[in-house]
């Protein structure tokens, strides 16, 4: 009997569209699907898998470079082959690439893939409805990035008015057009939708040479750089907010999670800015050791003052700074809480 191939789904978006958001949702509302996931960060630290660790059957994680040119097609292969294999179990693969990856090169490596195990399930682009016009200017190949859908996810609309999001809609469309384009946000698409989807059998005017002969100084990641930083000891709410307010122009992304000196019992804040947005979320620290993990996404930073500028938020003594986290906290995502410490302060 044939063996049932494995679908593998890409999933692609620029910086911070959503595209974690969207795999923790799916994978919170997958009805019994098995899901394997590859998760591809930038930097040093995984931050992606980090956020989706706990819900996942099987995960393997890629940090530090971008898939679409840290593997080879046999190294995909290999990567896939381990959640193929029928004894996994696995129903469906999603391949989460890193915000830079090129989408086109992700497409060549399933493409060229020789895992009988595996079919290629489409792919997905997010995009962010808040962003996308100011992105695509500084990096036009972005709008290149649609013509390889199936599917674009057009993300946060909750952070746009009708207008705008119809305004960037009709963007989308005439870069990707036929391609069905859904506006939801938190990644809240339909898992049905996502997991059976049908891919094109040819991708418009690009034919599969012109997908292998893709010039890769046309990388995204060529002009992208990233910054890890992480400390054992507590971060000085003050100085990182001062940080945070003060961020150059270029550093357009920044993940990950912080210990502050505070006078409660310590939370764990996770930390997110896309472009101008700052997001702080809080939860309990698990139970291994406390400390800060911040990845730094940008095109033209100076990695070293950036290190040296967080390095200078590390918190001289334990002495907690209670008005500090107060103002740190109107960047929470619990519009009551954030509320309250501001009437508070
Ligand atoms: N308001 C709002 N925020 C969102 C939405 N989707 C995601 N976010 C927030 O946007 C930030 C980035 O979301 P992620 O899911 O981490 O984005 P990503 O595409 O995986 O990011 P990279 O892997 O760094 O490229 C987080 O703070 C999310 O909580 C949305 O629809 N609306």
């Amino acid at each position: 009997m044939a063996r049932q191939q494995v679908p593998v789904v890409l999933v692609a978006g620029f910086l911070g569209a959503g595209k974690t958001t969207m795999l923790n949702y799916l994978l919170a509302n997958r009805e019994g699907v098995r899901v394997g996931v590859v998760v591809n960060d930038f930097g040093q630290v995984n931050i992606d898998a980090l956020a989706v660790a706990g819900q996942v059957d099987t995960m393997v994680s890629l940090g530090n470079g971008c898939l679409c040119c840290a593997v080879d097609a046999s190294g995909l292969d290999a990567m896939l082959g381990k959640l193929s294999r029928p004894e996994a179990g696995i129903d469906v693969i999603v391949v989460e690439a890193s915000g830079i990856a090129e989408p086109r090169d992700l497409l060549r490596l399933m493409i060229a893939s020789e895992n009988p195990d595996i079919r290629y399930g489409g792919l997905v682009e997010v995009v962010d409805a808040v962003e996308f016009e100011a992105a695509r200017v500084r990096h036009p190949e972005l709008t290149e990035h649609l013509r390889v859908a199936d599917l674009v996810v057009l993300n946060k609309a909750d952070r746009v008015d009708g207008d705008a999001l119809a305004k960037v809609r009709g963007v989308v469309e005439e870069h990707a057009p036929g391609i069905p384009v859904l506006a939801t946000d938190h990644g809240r698409v339909d898992p049905g939708l996502f997991f059976d989807p049908r891919p094109r059998e040819s991708y418009g005017q690009l034919s599969f040479d012109d997908l292998r002969e893709h010039d890769h100084s046309e990388h995204l990641h060529d002009q992208f750089e990233s910054v890890t930083f992480t400390s054992s000891r507590p971060l000085s709410p003050r100085r990182l907010l001062a940080f945070l307010e003060s961020r150059p122009a270029g550093l357009y992304r920044v993940k990950g999670h912080v210990d502050l000196a505070s006078p409660e019992s310590r939370s764990r804040f996770g930390l997110h800015t896309v472009g101008a947005f700052v997001q702080v979320e809080r939860s309990a620290w698990g139970p291994g050791p406390r400390r800060t993990e911040l990845v730094l996404i940008g095109a033209g930073i100076d990695a070293g003052d950036l290190e040296r500028q967080l390095a200078a938020c590390v918190a001289e003594d334990e002495v907690p700074d209670e008005r500090g986290l107060l103002r740190f906290l109107r960047y929470l995502n619990e519009p009551d809480e954030g509320a309250r410490h501001a009437e508070e302060t």
